[in-house]
């Protein structure tokens, strides 16, 4: 760095980052925080410190004890630390022990939450021990987290986007204090996981999410955005919790709904540009399928729980194909749920078989039913249907529960997307292995309390011949002296090198076919010894490498189809997602 940078200015110190350090810490930014251009030097490069107190309320520079001696002598630190010296690996030894002794999620949740003060930190935990973290910040804890978020509320992550803004998004975007996001997750917090309608306190999905985009797909923490539109709930209990942080009033709908929805969408884009990515985030059915199809083709939109889910499921059933044999069109698929899971995945299942067998989707999708709340979906109840489950309605008798249509129709492969919890009952598995060798049983609903049904059940009412993946994690269960390891079919597998493929290819839209190439780059990850555990997902301590394979392929994609802007294409795709990651490693400051 120039020396220039290192003058005084009206007493203060500049904080400027030591380029070797920004070596061993890897390429921060996407498209490079450390190949500066003259703009970034001046900011956020150099940070004028007047007091060492403020650096160390910075969570983005705070560094606690590990701030050397040179570094307390030239940043004001002198006094206001203990003498100690330590390292970041020392600070993460003594943070993990003191998580562990914690033995209530949410109380890990809430240490996890006050690491916020120092960001590097965070984020050096959760990616060392994503295993162990995983089910921590994300689903399930965050999900109890969201319930409790009035009384466990600290201090704001993320902005809120009220019905009282309307009018003013735009100057409320302008308030957060980063310029260049290149991901927002955002919410409105009507179906958070399986919970329901949880209002303003859905917050918690766009943090929790956002940690994912960083720790598992490596999209620097200051271009991660999460937010929640508040349009009130309709959730009466916590209309009446005296400590609710959200609107005290029932949801908008209709235009007074799609105005807000608007403005904000036409505020991103005037604000950010057009290459940032808007994940959408358990929004409720109504307004999921309709935000995705309208904004589709103005903005660069993704929905997690249709596309995300669909792209984790499908990698998933294809990786298990080598278990249970046969091709994809081969065999028949059955969904308790159709809603934004269920027809979202299945969707993705007839497009994949029409392009591997040239069939068109109108056929492939014949292979596939789904079971909703009033049972089969059949062509009789056509008129009655919401207009996602309509293509879902094939030529069929009526049936009126998930038992009875797994008796009729035979399925080999059974998902549950339907957001309840202990439906697939002891009767159902039972169904399912008595007429396949090896049923493949997808769990898919969050948090825990949702799963259709535990890995104990699946293994012990198949006789231990289910191959078995579930949405929230499972610890490895015995079964007949057999140790079965439960894998996790999570979108979280997905969204993080989805988002870092569109990032890395400057991608101005989402195409199905990139969907499909997030898959089939999943997929390929899982390895003969994962197999033989039956799992049909690669453990999540790889997802690193997972995520820059989906980000390649996906940016690749993206040049085929010809919505990619950043020009000329990187060579080697994986290469420049991997160089892209941000990594935690403290800087150095001079
Ligand atoms: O958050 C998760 O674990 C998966 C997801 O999107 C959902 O259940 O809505
Ligand atoms: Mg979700």
């Amino acid at each position: 760095m120039e020396s220039t940078m290192k003058e005084m200015r009206d007493g203060a110190s500049v904080l400027d980052f030591d380029s070797k350090s920004t070596v061993e810490g890897g390429v921060e930014d996407v498209y490079g925080e450390d190949r500066a251009t003259e703009d970034q030097l001046v900011t956020p490069w150099t940070i004028s410190v007047a007091s060492g107190y403020c650096l160390l309320r910075d969570p983005r520079h705070n560094k606690g004890l590990a701030f050397t001696e040179k570094e307390r002598d030239a940043h004001y630190l002198r006094g206001l630390l203990p003498p100690a010296v330590i390292s970041q690996q020392l600070q993460e030894k003594k943070l993990m022990n003191s998580i562990r002794q914690y033995e209530v999620p949410l109380q890990k949740y809430v240490a996890m939450m006050e690491l916020e003060r120092n960001e590097r930190l965070f984020y050096k935990l959760l990616i060392d021990n994503v295993e162990e973290l995983l089910p921590v910040v994300y689903t399930p804890t965050v999900g109890e987290a969201c319930q409790k978020y009035g009384s466990i509320f600290r201090r704001p992550q993320g902005l809120y986007i009220s019905l009282k803004e309307k009018g003013k998004i735009l100057e409320v975007l302008k308030n957060w204090p980063e310029r260049s996001i290149q991901v927002i997750v955002v919410t409105d917090g009507e179906r958070i996981l399986g919970l329901g309608d949880l209002g303003c306190q859905g917050m918690g999905i766009p943090v929790g999410k956002l940690a994912l985009y960083t720790a598992l797909g490596g999209i620097r923490p200051s271009a991660c955005l999460p937010i929640t539109v508040d349009v009130g709930t309709n959730n009466e209990q916590l209309l009446k919790d005296e400590f609710y942080i959200g609107l005290r009033q029932r949801r908008a709908t209709g235009q007074e709904y799609a105005e807000l929805l608007d403005e904000f969408m036409s505020a991103v884009k005037q604000n950010y540009g057009e290459k940032v990515l808007i994940q959408f985030e358990d929004f409720a059915n109504h307004n999921a399928f309709e935000l995705l199809a309208k904004y589709g083709t103005t903005h660069l939109v993704f929905n997690d729980d249709i596309q995300g889910t669909a792209s984790v499921v499908l990698a998933g059933v294809v990786a298990a194909l080598k278990l249970i044999g046969g091709t994809l069109a081969e065999h028949r698929f059955l969904f308790l749920g159709a809603g934004e899971a269920g027809t979202g995945i299945a969707e993705l299942i007839a497009l994949e078989i029409s392009k591997q067998t040239k069939a068109p989707v109108e056929e492939t999708r014949k292979k596939i039913c789904l079971v909703d709340s009033k049972g089969l979906i059949v062509s009789s109840r056509k008129d009655s249907l919401q207009h996602f489950k309509k293509p879902w309605a094939h030529e069929h008798e009526p049936v009126n529960n998930l038992l009875d249509a797994v008796k009729v129709i035979k399925p080999t492969i059974l998902i549950g997307s339907s957001g309840v919890g202990r439906t697939f009952t002891k009767e159902v598995i039972e169904a399912m292995a008595s007429f396949n060798e090896k049923p493949l049983i997808l769990a898919l609903s969050n948090p825990t309390s949702q799963s259709e049904c535990t890995a104990e059940e699946a293994y012990t009412w198949s006789k231990g011949r289910a191959i078995f993946a579930s949405g929230s994690p499972f610890d490895p269960f015995e079964y007949n002296g057999k140790v079965f390891v439960p894998g996790q079919a999570n979108n979280a597998y997905i969204f993080p090198g989805f988002g870092l493929g569109l990032v890395i290819s400057g991608a101005i839209r989402v195409h199905d076919d990139m969907l499909l190439a997030a898959s089939e780059a999943l997929a390929k990850q899982v390895t003969e010894e994962n197999f033989e555990k039956g799992l049909i997902y690669p453990p999540f301590s790889n997802i690193r490498k997972i995520s820059a394979n989906i980000a390649a392929n996906v940016a690749a994609k993206a040049y085929e189809l010809g919505v990619a802007t950043r020009l000329p294409r990187p060579q080697n795709l994986v290469k420049c997602a991997e160089s892209c990651m941000y990594t935690p490693v403290y800087r150095n400051y001079r």
